[in-house]
């Protein structure tokens, strides 16, 4: 425990290595893996060793610059061409979060302005490093837009884990709760499990208890009964990708939370830095959305409690519709109402590392 403080760190840069926390033991062991090629960083985050739309993103970051260092090693200053692989098999790692092709994408312009005979290590892992730090200060900033929006003594429902363990490091949408928190706003916060994975009871629940601050987990089936009690006040959950027109790719379950909230007039917020928008995606039927492992749903560890043959569905993540969202909040700004329109306010704004 003496590794992890408050924010905890789920991933960072130490001897050469990337060090990352494996998400899939936590909360009963904390073990830190490390990893020295960006294939094996690939497989982490197809693994979801490290996940989390922008944790995922400085992940691959810091994993360009351990392809730079083979490249640099096996071929001199020919190295921009041995890059190209290992970026594309980092890119396809996972389909959602586009905060991980956003992240290639910087790096990329950082290798295409290096000269071809400098070793590229050391300014690559400034960029990774920018990304980082950058996360974590927009967190902050995040947390404290959207702590603005909610009353004193508002109670809060959040699902899956948008908190320290899925970012650089505080957490977007569990960055709010901490904020709003800090500022005496936060009576209670309702988790949900979050199925198949458990991100909300494995890891969000773990986080706010080493917080100390108050909150109830619940098995994602209760928060219909939940919100009909009136006791709710805001819906906070991070993103994976957000379309142009505020469509929201978030976990599963996220959609059907945000029409519960309309039905009960209980407001939505969603919090992720301009890294989650692609301004590419018109909307929210373009967003990919990944299909995973029939073993996350037949399957809790190593107990099987489903018929082997089974046909199973499991996409890790759904789209809300803008017109559901009651605000948007990044580290630029916040969006109300978000549409094709109002979110163009946040392009303007848009900040640059
Ligand atoms: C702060 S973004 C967190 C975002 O990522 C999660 O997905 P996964 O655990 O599969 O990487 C979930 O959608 C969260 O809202």
């Amino acid at each position: 425990m003496s590794e992890l403080n408050s924010s905890i760190q789920p991933l960072r840069w130490q001897a050469g290595k990337l060090v990352m926390l494996d998400q899939r033991r936590l909360p009963l062991e904390q073990v830190w893996l490390e990893f020295e090629s960006c294939g094996d960083v690939a497989l982490a985050i197809r693994q979801m060793v490290v996940r989390g739309a922008p944790a995922i993103g400085i992940a691959a970051a810091y994993a360009v610059v351990l392809a730079s260092r083979y490249a640099w090693a096996k071929k001199g200053t020919i190295w921009k061409q041995a890059m190209t692989r290992p970026l594309r098999d980092l890119a396809v790692s996972r389909p959602t979060a586009v905060n991980l092709q956003w992240a290639i994408n910087h790096m990329q312009r950082r290798i295409d302005a290096l000269p071809n005979n400098q070793q590229p290590e050391a300014v690559l892992l400034d960029a990774a490093k920018a990304i980082h730090d950058a996360d974590i200060t927009d967190n902050k900033t995040m947390g404290r837009l959207g702590a603005e929006l909610i009353q004193p003594g508002s109670t809060v429902l959040t699902h899956c884990n948008a908190g320290a363990l899925a970012t650089g490091g505080f957490g977007t949408a569990l960055g709010v709760i901490r904020q709003a928190h800090s500022e005496g706003k936060i009576s209670r916060v309702y988790v949900d499990e979050t199925r198949p994975w458990l991100q909300g009871a494995r890891l969000t629940a773990w986080e706010l208890m080493r917080d100390h601050i108050p909150c109830v987990l619940q098995a994602d089936l209760a928060a219909a009964a939940l919100l009909a009690t009136g006791k709710v006040d805001w819906i906070i959950v991070g993103a994976d990708r957000i379309a142009a027109n505020g469509d929201v790719a978030n976990k599963i379950g996220t959609y059907g939370l945000a029409v519960l909230a309309q039905y009960h007039q209980v407001k939505m917020m969603v919090v992720a830095p301009t890294a989650t928008i692609d301004w590419q995606c018109e909307s929210g039927s373009r967003i990919p959305i990944e299909q995973r492992e029939r073993r996350e749903v037949t399957h809790i560890g190593q107990h099987r409690h489903a018929p082997y043959e089974v046909e199973i569905s499991n996409p890790a993540f759904d789209v809300t519709p803008a017109e559901l969202i009651t605000a948007i909040v990044t580290e630029t700004g916040v969006v109300k109402s978000p549409s094709a329109v109002t979110m163009q306010s946040l392009r303007e704004r848009r900040n640059t590392i």
